[in-house]
């Protein structure tokens, strides 16, 4: 990367997915392939139901990093957690989520050879069009409909419910580990989590992901 295009850095709790509850630096890098951001962009953009405010470098931390290392030093400077014991590479179950926007038209080896050099697990957030760096120790993949699936397997498929043209039985067979179903948040959500509950009831390959940080009133 000539340089890092970053949103915001944070510290807070995973809220989604299989890693919920879990303590992790947020890194939301700027930009995405699937939308430009922009509110009167949506409508025509293939991926409609956005929740995030990824545009420009303007947040907590935000800014131009010019080097992997200084990305990462800024981000093992938020981590609080005071654990000493050293488990093999990772050190203190420091943990850090790289989302966006889309990371994966950032986030290179360099990127994760220096987290790992700062003691960090890896998760990433990503909509599954690019295919990722080596070393990465979590890849969540949060399909979308209209959108080309290159990344068919790693550690979670979190699939955003519903979405009319991305059925759950369309990605049940890939190679994941684990597979939540995450009710889409907007004006419906209500109703959305009603279906999601259903179909895990009856498809229990599928685990329920509610977006607990919402309902906390954490970042
Ligand atoms: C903002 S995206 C950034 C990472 C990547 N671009 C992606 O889509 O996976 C982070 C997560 O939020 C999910 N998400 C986005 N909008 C949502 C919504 N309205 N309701 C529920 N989940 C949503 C995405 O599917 C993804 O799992
Ligand atoms: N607490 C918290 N958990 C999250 N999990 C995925 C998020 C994201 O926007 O990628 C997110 C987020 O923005 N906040
Ligand atoms: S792919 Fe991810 S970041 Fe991009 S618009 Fe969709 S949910 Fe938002
Ligand atoms: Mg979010």
């Amino acid at each position: 990367m000539v340089s890092y295009a970053v949103k915001e850095i944070f510290l807070t709790l995973q809220g989604e997915g299989a890693h919920a509850g879990r303590a992790a630096v947020f890194c939301r890098f700027a930009g995405c392939n699937l939308w430009s951001g922009r509110e009167a962009d949506r409508a025509g953009a293939v991926c409609q139901f956005c929740d995030t405010d990824f545009v420009g470098t303007d947040g907590t931390l935000g800014g131009r990093y010019a080097t992997a290392e200084d990305l990462a030093a800024t981000i093992a400077a938020q981590w609080t957690g005071t654990q000493k014991q050293d488990h093999g590479q990772h050190q203190g179950n420091r943990y850090v989520v790289l989302t966006g926007g889309e990371p994966l038209l950032q986030v290179d080896g360099a990127l994760v050879d220096a987290l790992h050099g700062n003691g960090f697990e890896i998760g990433v957030e990503t909509n599954g069009t690019i295919l990722p760096p080596d070393g990465l120790d979590w890849i969540c993949v949060s399909p979308k409909a209209g959108s080309d699936l290159v990344v068919r397997r790693g550690h979670e498929l979190k699939l955003v419910y519903p979405q009319a043209l991305a059925l759950p039985e369309a990605f049940e067979g890939l190679a994941f580990e684990r597979f939540s179903l995450q009710p889409m948040d907007g004006p419906e959500v209500a109703e959305n989590t009603a279906r999601a509950i259903d179909y895990c009831l009856r498809h229990p390959q599928w685990r329920l992901s509610v977006q607990t940080h919402k309902t906390l009133g954490i970042r």
